[in-house]
Formats: structure tokens, C-alpha cells, sequence
């Protein structure tokens, strides 16, 4: 893990047109816990998620950070506590769980794009399946998101002909083509060689500029000094801490945080 494999110079935000809702709550996590058989892997979270939001989530391999954020999308169930979003509370109810998938997009470390589809494929198939979208206004719309994310002349390829990092852009272009109102990042870039981190992170940066509520499990701290309005340290199960990106790295509260800290900033 390293700083700033991106020029943090690089990556500003105009700050400006980031705005967080004082009264708007997208997610309201409240006492929750999570078992995998015996193993207490996550301990009374309590969170609270503003619409417009930015948090970044970090802590040491295997504190729970990717179970956390996968429960908000039930892609990993709790057990105990509550998870509130967008209003719903998630139950085993398929259709809230349902619900709660169209608001939530979420990037993989491995971008989970199907090979043997074409990148417009890979983007208009849950719009036309799920949202019962039809194909041209699906395809009008895919294309509008691979030009944002800069790369619509790659549409009629297949994930395999293209970078590591060209395949998180569609990633991120097909969770947008479902209008998700929160992104949840699990390590987007933890498996791309240092040169195509930066034009994902540009991607992450400018959805953080739109406003978009966004949590990412990410080891790139100088995004998180540059985008996040939040950073919340995790360990074994619990989050330990919590602050402003100032005020978390200059001066962190905790020891276990302050021992993370010296470990991947330096
Ligand atoms: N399906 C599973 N069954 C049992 N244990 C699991 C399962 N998934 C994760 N774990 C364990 O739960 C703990 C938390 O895992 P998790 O992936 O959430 O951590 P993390 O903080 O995201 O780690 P990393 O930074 O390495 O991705 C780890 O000890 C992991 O081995």
C-alpha cells in the first residue's frame, strides 16, 4: 500500500460544487452485526451516510471494510442491527432488497464484467432486463455514460481487448446507466498497474463533483485527503474512528490508528 500512487496535485476537486445534505440521510446503519459461523466479523457498526457524501473506508486487510460495504446491497446479509437505504430498511423482503439494488451501484476490484459480452452489452443488460429498458433508448444512454467515462469507441469490444483500467471505466459506466443515487467502490483500483489508476480515480472524482453519495474500500489516500469529506478507520470489526481528511491524517485519535497510519504513510 503507498500514497499517492497518484499525484494528489492531479486529482483536485473543485470542492465548491460538492454539497452534502444536512437533513437528507442516504444510508442509517445502526448496531449491526455480522457472523460468518463463529466468527464475529462485524461489531455494532453504527454509520450514518448524508446524501452527497464522500467516505472514504479504510484499515488493515480483513477489519470488515468489503463486508460492510456488501451488506449495504445484501450481497452479504446481517444478522443483527439495521441498515436503512434510501428510506428502506433491508429485510429479507426480496422486493425491498430489490428496491435497495436499483438506487445502490457498486464497483468490484475485479470490474465482474461478463466476457463474452461486448461493452455496450455489458451495459445495457440490466436495463433492459431489470428495468425493462428498450434496447435503442438503453443503448443511447450506455453511450452516453462511455463518453463520460472516455472510452465510447471501445463499446463493440469485448472486456478482454481492453486495459484493466478501461474495463473499471465500463464498470463504472454500467453501474451509472441504472441511475444509482450511491456508489459503493470496493477497491477499484487495487488491481490496476499504477498508470490506470489515475483515470479511474479521475472517473471517482468527478461523480464526487456531480454530487453523487459514493463510499469507497480504497487504499489510495491521496484520494481520500483530496475527494472525501469523511474517512473512517476500521478495524477488527468495528470502526474506530472517524474525521474530516485533515483532521484524520494530521492527527488521528486512536493507537491502532496511528499505527496504520505510520505504516502506509510514509
Ligand atoms: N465468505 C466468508 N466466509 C468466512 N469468512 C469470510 C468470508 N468473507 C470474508 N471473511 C473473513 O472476514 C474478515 C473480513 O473480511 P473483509 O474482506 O470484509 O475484510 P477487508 O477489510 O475488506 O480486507 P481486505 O482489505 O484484505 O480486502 C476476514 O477475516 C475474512 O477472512
Amino acid at each position: 500500500m503507498t500514497e499517492n500512487a497518484v499525484n494528489a496535485a492531479d486529482i483536485t476537486p473543485n470542492r465548491s460544487r460538492m454539497t452534502v445534505s444536512e437533513t437528507d440521510v442516504a444510508i442509517e446503519i445502526t448496531n449491526m452485526n455480522k457472523w460468518y459461523g463463529d466468527f464475529h466479523v462485524l461489531r455494532d457498526i453504527n454509520l450514518k451516510v448524508m446524501r452527497g457524501e464522500r467516505i472514504v473506508i479504510c484499515g488493515p486487510s480483513g477489519s470488515g471494510k468489503s463486508t460492510m460495504i456488501r451488506c449495504i446491497n445484501r450481497l452479504e446479509e446481517h444478522q443483527k442491527g439495521s441498515i436503512v437505504v434510501d428510506g428502506i430498511e433491508l429485510t429479507d423482503d426480496l422486493k425491498k432488497i430489490d428496491e435497495i439494488r436499483r438506487e445502490v451501484g457498486m464497483c468490484f476490484q475485479h470490474f465482474n464484467l461478463f466476457p463474452h459480452l461486448t461493452i455496450l452489452e455489458n451495459c445495457t443488460l440490466a436495463p433492459i432486463w431489470v428495468r425493462k429498458m428498450p434496447k435503442a433508448k438503453a443503448e443511447e444512454i450506455a453511450m452516453h455514460y462511455l463518453e463520460r467515462v472516455k472510452i465510447p469507441e471501445q463499446a463493440n469490444k469485448y472486456p478482454g481487448q481492453l486495459s484493466g483500467g478501461q474495463q473499471q471505466r465500463v464498470a463504472i459506466a454500467r453501474s451509472l446507466c441504472m441511475s444509482p443515487k450511491i456508489m459503493l467502490f470496493d477497491e477499484p483500483t487495487s488491481a490496476l498497474d499504477p498508470e490506470m489508476i489515475k483515470e479511474v480515480l479521475d472517473v471517482m472524482v468527478s461523480l464526487a463533483e456531480e454530487g453523487m453519495t459514493m463510499l469507497c474500500v480504497t487504499h489510495e489516500m491521496g484520494f481520500a485527503r483530496q475527494v472525501a469529506n469523511r474517512v473512517i478507520f476500521m478495524d477488527a470489526g468495528q470502526i474506530v474512528e472517524q474525521n474530516e481528511p485533515e483532521a484524520f491524517f494530521t492527527n488521528p485519535q486512536h493507537e491502532r490508528t496511528k499505527l496504520f497510519l505510520s505504516q502506509i504513510l510514509h
